[in-house]
């Protein structure tokens, strides 16, 4: 039978195509046992926070004042310390840190770019892409509230990773040789958009830059290009925006995930797929599936690859699947790692590959957002004396009664170190302290999942379209402080002691662990309560960037207790004078 589309035909291919990715990795300059495709930049740590071992340091020690610095200048002689330090120090959050401290990327230029582009006009972009792009964005933005949305153009303008990413990337961006980039930038900066654009640039330059590569690719069966993302979530939002360029520019996109038919992906194969979005997994499923015979075929002519949120798809739990899957891949053109956090570990294994990718960093890289608003909580003090879950159900009720968002359902995302403990935290909450609150873990089924996610991740309801069940009429609000603390509070004060607790509908919250932590753009979310300490400065740095995203205002309530760390306590002053985290 024909090799017609890779579908139909019987026989397996003599010799696979050789490739770029699959010289570097048959060439044996790297071991048998890495993946041949990520090549994290040579960052070098600076002396940023260095741990040291006087006793009179404390983790603080990377906090950056007067005797600190008197006892480095001391110090410098005893051990070699780059000149180039990065002025604001790393603060070492947690007992490891966890971060990459610095990165030798020139930062000054990169300022430099970034004040000079101020629209998307100034950038190489094909005016068709140009004006889809800035719809989508205006249509998904937080920033533009519906009676700005009207002033569409002049108002959407490129955040400092797109203007960053867009301009590298689309140097060469018709270039036949092998590309490798990797985006890092704080989370809620934009960086869909940062490697979307280039990608969807990419391809209609191909359809209209080349004629006759684009007859034999208009009407075939394959995929031209791949979004990588860990998580089903993650490929339902990443497609909710790919997706809004198939009317406007022709673009055929599709995601698989764990609700995809057979039946439905091979007829989208069939029909040329420009823009797939799914997990390695998946990815590796399409050698499984009995009916496609020359899947090596359908990637062929994929030239634009992306792996979002790449530090955890190269993580050791995962580097194997994704490695594997990217294999499969023989003529990639442009390869892109995406990720908000360098971690150390990551860092460390990429270093050891080769250090060939382009990176593209902006400033604000392991710095917390730009507009949060950072509280501390300590559980062990009057009223709470030690219960957490007091202090958790207090806070909510501040959240609840406070003066934000009038008119808007408040969401909060309450995250918690380990699953176990959600259940529990989400019964006293409802049926002790009267909230609304849900549990998400990975025990839940996909469905439960997407059904208890939906509502953080579209805009805020207006509370007119819910019930919102006031406190009974005899109650009065106390107000006051929590001692050491910057928390005002409001403690609900039940004159009819048999009144129910009133189910408190104006605030509706999840209670997750770090599984919803990553990449999820939870639209207009402005309060996050970290029930745990997080135990490193990625897992704070996720869980803390789902709210306050794109320069929107946002808090943070971190409950603390007896046994927190003092390091953990100093993260109001670090926020504030917007110091990096390592
Ligand atoms: N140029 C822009 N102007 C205004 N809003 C934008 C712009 N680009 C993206 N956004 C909006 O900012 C929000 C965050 O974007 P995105 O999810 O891409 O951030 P991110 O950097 O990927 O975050 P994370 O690191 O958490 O994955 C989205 O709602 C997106 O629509």
């Amino acid at each position: 039978m024909g090799v017609a589309n890779g579908i139909e035909c019987l026989s397996r291919p003599e010799q696979s195509v050789v490739s770029p990715m699959s010289l570097l990795f048959n060439s044996g300059v790297l071991p048998r046992w890495t993946c041949p495709m990520a090549f994290w930049i040579g960052l070098r740590s600076y002396a940023g926070g260095p741990r040291t071992k006087h006793k009179r340091y404390s983790p603080l020690a990377s906090m950056p004042t007067s005797n600190n610095n008197k006892n480095r200048k001391k110090g410098a002689k005893s051990k070699k310390i780059n000149t180039k330090s990065d002025p604001d120090q790393a603060f070492n959050f947690g007992q490891y840190g966890g971060l990459k401290k610095d990165v030798d990327v020139d930062m000054n230029s990169t300022s430099k770019l970034i004040q000079k582009i101020s629209n998307f006009d100034q950038l190489l972009i094909l005016p068709s892409v140009r004006d889809v792009v800035r719809k989508i964005i205006s249509k998904e933005s937080l920033k533009l509230q519906d009676n700005e949305k009207k002033k569409i153009n002049e108002n959407i303008t490129p955040s400092p990773i797109q203007t960053v990413a867009i301009k590298k990337i689309s140097k060469n961006l018709m270039d036949p040789k092998l590309q490798l980039h990797a985006i890092a930038a704080e989370t809620g900066s934009g960086k869909t958009m940062a490697y979307l654009i280039p990608l969807i640039d990419y391809l209609k330059r191909q359809e209209l830059e080349t004629p006759e590569l684009w007859e034999t690719l208009r009407d075939a069966a394959l995929i031209r290009s791949i979004i990588l993302v860990p998580t089903h979530e993650l490929v339902d939002q990443v497609y909710e925006t790919v997706s809004q360029t198939n009317a406007s520019l022709g673009l055929k996109s599709f995601k698989w995930d764990r609700t995809t038919s057979y039946r439905d992906l091979l007829e989208h194969i069939k029909n040329r797929m420009d823009i797939l979005v799914t997990t390695p997994a998946k990815l590796l499923n399409l050698f499984s599936i009995r009916m496609i015979t020359r899947p090596d075929k359908i990637l062929s002519k994929v030239g634009f690859v992306v792996l979002d949120e790449a530090d955890t798809l190269l993580d050791r739990s995962w580097l194997e699947e994704t490695h594997s899957a990217i294999k499969k891949i023989p003529n990639i053109n442009h390869l892109i790692f995406c990720s908000a956090t360098i971690p150390q570990e990551f860092n460390k294994t990429m270093q050891r590959l080769f250090p060939t990718v382009i990176p593209i960093m902006t400033p604000r890289l392991h710095k917390l957002p730009f507009a949060l608003d950072f509280k501390i909580i300590n559980s062990a003090l009057s009223p709470f004396k030690g219960s957490k879950i007091k202090a958790l159900a207090q806070t909510l009720y501040a959240i609840s009664n406070d003066d934000t968002e009038p008119g808007l359902e408040k969401r909060c995302i309450v995250f918690v170190n380990e699953k176990k403990d959600v259940p529990e935290i989400v019964n006293l909450l409802n049926n002790k302290f009267g909230h609304n609150a849900v549990g998400l873990t990975g025990e839940d089924t996909p469905e439960e999942r997407s059904e208890k996610i939906v509502p953080f991740l579209s805009s805020p309801r207006p509370i007119s379209e819910i019930a919102p069940q006031r406190p009974s009429s005899g109650a009065s609000l106390k107000r006051f402080e929590i001692p050491n603390s910057n928390v005002v509070i409001g403690e609900l004060k039940r004159t009819n002691s048999d009144a129910t607790i009133p189910k408190n509908k104006s605030l509706h919250v999840l209670v997750t662990t770090d599984l919803m932590a990553r990449g999820l753009n939870f639209k207009g979310v402005r309060n996050v309560v970290l029930y745990d300490v997080p135990k490193t400065s990625i897992d704070l740095i996720h869980r803390v960037g789902r709210t306050a995203r794109m320069k929107q205002g946002g808090r943070v309530f971190m409950l603390t207790d007896n046994k927190t760390k003092s390091w953990a306590k100093a993260l109001p002053k670090i926020i504030k004078k917007h110091q990096r985290l390592s």
